[in-house]
């Protein structure tokens, strides 16, 4: 972050501030070269994988690009919104968001980028700087701070920023306990309960990460923590009336537990059989909760005599871009009015 002198406003009259919202990225076709083409971009970066490149590029190019990249398409297949505005549901809610951002917040030039793929957060910072903006506040859609995620974000702002000066650029790091998003979380999971009566036990699931990055100091784990904390608080539900967990392990390496895999068949066994649950830690749909939690996962409670109701994620709705333009105006009072 850089604190620089204000800027004047922009001669035109046009917004001389752009806000970037930026989410992690997806394929842009559900093919399997398209796959490959990002998870080859997602899983060279250092933030997501730190192994030796000597280790690690043989068995990516050889082993799980060319094993992985077939079989995830046909996920991708099975989740691809159709459609003029359609394309993989990561690009299209992130793009629905950013719209409903720009109607909240008319002061500023609004647009969506992704860390990988496109369109890309490199190419967007550029064309915007050669559109004349100057001021630009970064918001990563990761409530929750991770190396992994919100660190490599800032790895590509910094890298813009040492190449242009004169510009001032600003970064959201977290809002894990940024009370209009836990309420935006919370009434979502309230207005389900309404609409389908409350289920016996609420999991909220989050993406996992390597325990490892975690005992180096990553605060990821408390945070999502605090964030379930602070979520159940608001419903105001007892303590064994939910749980948290920990979804989308990759690799063998051990992953923050308990894994949401396991939490699903420990209440299985205990007799609970109307869960719901909600991914607090994915500001839109994606892959890893529309294949991986509502049809993967809740087949798998199925057959074992439960029943799995998802509650989606905050997408684009109202009270979402509510309260992130809420949380912009109140971090960054001097460039988000
Ligand atoms: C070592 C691998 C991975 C780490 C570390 C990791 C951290 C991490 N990821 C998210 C959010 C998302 N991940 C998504 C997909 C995804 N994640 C990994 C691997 C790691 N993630 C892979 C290989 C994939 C692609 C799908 C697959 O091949 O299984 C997505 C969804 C993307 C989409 O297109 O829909 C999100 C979002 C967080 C928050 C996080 C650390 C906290
Ligand atoms: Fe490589
Ligand atoms: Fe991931």
């Amino acid at each position: 972050m850089t604190d620089t002198a204000p800027l004047p406003a922009s001669p035109l009259g046009l917004p001389d501030t752009a806000l970037v919202v930026v989410n992690l990225g997806t394929p842009d076709a559900a093919t399997p070269a398209a796959v490959r083409r990002y998870l080859a971009e997602f899983l060279h970066d250092h933030r997501v994988v730190d192994m030796t490149r000597w280790l690690w590029c043989p068995l990516l190019h050889f082993v799980i690009l060319p094993l992985r990249s077939r079989p995830v398409a046909h996920k991708y297949a099975s989740i691809w919104i159709d459609g003029a505005d359609g394309g993989s549901p990561l690009a299209v809610h992130t793009r629905r968001l950013a719209r409903a951002l720009q109607a909240e917040l008319p002061g500023l030039r609004v647009v969506d980028a992704m860390r990988y793929g496109q369109p890309s957060l490199a190419d967007t910072l550029e064309r915007l700087r050669s559109d004349g903006i100057r001021r630009f506040v970064v918001l990563p859609l990761y409530p929750q701070y991770s190396t992994s995620t919100t660190a490599s974000v800032a790895d590509v702002v910094d890298r813009f920023r040492a190449g242009a000066p004169g510009c001032e650029l600003r970064m959201l790091e977290d809002y894990h306990l940024d009370p209009g998003w836990v309420g935006a979380v919370a009434d979502a999971i309230g207005s389900h309960r309404e609409r389908e009566g409350a289920g016996d036990h609420l999991l909220m699931s989050f993406h996992g990460l390597p325990q490892r990055f975690v005992d180096r100091g990553d605060p990821y784990q408390a945070q999502c923590e605090a964030s379930a904390a602070a979520v159940a608080a608001a419903l105001g539900l007892p303590p064994d009336a939910w749980s948290l967990s920990y979804q989308s392990r990759f690799g063998r390496e051990q992953w923050l537990s308990p894994s949401t895999e396991d939490t699903l068949r420990a209440l299985a066994a205990r007799g609970v059989t109307r869960v719901d649950v909600v991914a607090p830690g994915f500001a839109v749909d994606c892959i890893e909760t529309l294949e991986e939690i509502a049809m993967m996962l809740a087949e798998g409670f199925a057959a074992q005599g439960g029943q799995l109701r998802y509650i989606p994620c905050l997408n684009a709705d109202a009270r979402h871009a509510r309260a992130l333009a809420s949380l912009l105006r109140a971090s960054f009072p001097d460039a988000v009015a």
